[in-house]
C-alpha cells in the first residue's frame, strides 16, 4: 500500500519520480485523487482513476523476455495540495535466481539473473542517485 500525503507544493514535489518497474507484472489499484502519469508517444499521460478497474503494467523483466517487444513503460506520481492519496500495488517477480533471457535472434538484452539486475539497479541508484535499468543490459 502507498500512502501519499497531502504536499503544500505539488508542482515541485513528486509522489513518485519518474521510474519503470523492475518486476514482471505490476497490477495496481489507485484511489478516485489519481494522480498516476505515464509516457504515451513522449508526452505524460493521466491515468483517469477507475473504482472498478485495475491497471496492469508491464516491468522491465517482461521487456527483456519479449526482446524488446513489450516496453516497460516509464510512469509517475505527482503529489495533491489538498488531499492524501492510496494505491496498493502487486509486484509479481520472478525468484532471484531465475535467469532471464530471450531465445529470439538477435537478442536485443544479454542474460541476466533477477538477483543480478535488482543489485545493479540498487547499486546505479546508490551510486548516480537514478535507476538505469535495462539499458545497462543491451547487448
Ligand atoms: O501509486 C501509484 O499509482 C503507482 C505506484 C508505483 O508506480 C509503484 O509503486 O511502482
Ligand atoms: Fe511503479
Amino acid at each position: 500500500m502507498n500512502r501519499y500525503p497531502p504536499c503544500p507544493l505539488p508542482w515541485k514535489v513528486f509522489g513518485l519520480m519518474p521510474h519503470t518497474d523492475s518486476d514482471f507484472l505490476t497490477i495496481l489499484y489507485q484511489d478516485q485523487v489519481g494522480g498516476l502519469q505515464l509516457v504515451k508517444d513522449g508526452r505524460w499521460v493521466t491515468v483517469k482513476p477507475n473504482p472498478e478497474a485495475l491497471i496492469v503494467n508491464i516491468g522491465d523483466l517482461f521487456q527483456a523476455w519479449s526482446n524488446g517487444v513489450y516496453k516497460s513503460v516509464k510512469h509517475r506520481v505527482m503529489t495533491n495540495g489538498q488531499v492524501e492519496r492510496f494505491s496498493v500495488a502487486y509486484f509479481l517477480c520472478p525468484s532471484y535466481d531465475t535467469v532471464i533471457q530471450s531465445y529470439k535472434e538477435p537478442q536485443v538484452y544479454r542474460k541476466f539473473s533477477f538477483k543480478e539486475y535488482r543489485d545493479q539497479v540498487q547499486e546505479d541508484v546508490r551510486i548516480t542517485g537514478s535507476k538505469v535499468g535495462l539499458p545497462r543490459f543491451l547487448n
